[in-house]
């Protein structure tokens, strides 16, 4: 499994994070061994890119003002065969639907990960997601993320009870069901996050995606227990875990399916 490698390694992620949970973001990559860096100024966007083994961008708390940064972002990883993650938060709200529109004209994204409102949106299904999140009635079909998958060309990473992960011919489903992840906040970030540093040491970035699922469903399953089901306490003891968990733990307590 690419966690040894990423402790090793210690990855820079170069991330555009969104305003309200980019401590998260920070602390998790970091707490796995991967190295978070946050920026928002376009000037310094080349030297950036250059010094990062991956890119993750998430549209959370967007605006117009930020667009020509993500463009030149995501174009020079393109150039620079470094991998990019899209977290797509809300992407159905119509201002989204245009924004993401217009940056994918201009910048080709490796693995997409939102959750089941989110990722509908690619497949070009109006769903009925509120905001940041998910309609469940569409949660369970694979058939939703393939599609999406096969029209971005773009590994696609769906979040939920069940997490489908897929780059629209192969398929994964993890089973997930954390009440204590879904009502956190800022989870589908660090996992977008966490995607991007194992992104940054495999070219498979389907196992990549794969794995950082089963590490993040893992991990958020020792932390429910560590708190006894609060959901306030979830953070901290799901940072304690990215620290500490093992490929031996990830491996015993993930339930994996390939369709
Ligand atoms: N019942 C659930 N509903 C939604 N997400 C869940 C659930 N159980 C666990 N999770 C996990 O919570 C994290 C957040 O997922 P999700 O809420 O879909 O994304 P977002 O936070 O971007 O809306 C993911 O790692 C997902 O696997
Ligand atoms: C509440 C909120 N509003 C804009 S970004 C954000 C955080 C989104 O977090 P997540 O996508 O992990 O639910
Ligand atoms: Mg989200």
């Amino acid at each position: 499994m690419l966690l040894e490698v990423i402790r090793k390694k210690h990855p820079l992620i170069l991330n555009h994070a969104n305003t309200v949970t980019q401590q998260h973001v920070a602390d998790g990559i970091s707490m796995l061994g991967a190295s978070p860096l946050m920026s928002q100024e376009q000037l310094e966007i080349p030297e950036m890119v250059k010094i990062s083994q991956a890119v993750v961008i998430n549209i959370g708390t967007l605006q117009e003002t930020t667009l020509p940064e993500l463009i030149l972002m995501g174009q020079i990883a393109n150039q620079a065969e470094i991998p990019v993650i899209l977290d797509p938060v809300a992407v159905a709200m119509p201002y989204r639907s245009d924004f993401v529109k217009r940056l994918m004209k201009e910048v080709k994204f490796d693995v997409i990960r939102g959750n089941a409102a989110e990722i509908a949106w690619f497949a070009g299904m109006s769903s009925q997601g509120q905001g940041i999140d998910a309609d469940t009635r569409i949660e369970v079909q694979t058939s939703i993320p393939k599609r999406s998958a096969q029209l971005t060309e773009a590994v696609i990473v769906q979040t939920g009870a069940t997490d489908v992960i897929t780059d629209g011919k192969r398929s994964w489903r993890v089973k997930n069901d954390n009440p204590l992840l879904a009502v956190n906040v800022g989870s589908g970030d660090l996992l977008s996050g966490i995607i991007g540093s194992f992104a940054a040491v495999t070219k498979d970035y389907l196992q990549a995606g794969l794995e950082a699922t089963m590490l993040m469903g893992a991990a958020g399953q020792l932390a429910s227990a560590k708190v006894h089901n609060q959901p306030g306490q979830l953070m901290p003891a799901l940072m304690d875990q990215l620290y500490a968990i093992t490929e031996k733990q990830i491996e015993q307590i993930s339930e994996v399916n390939e369709e």
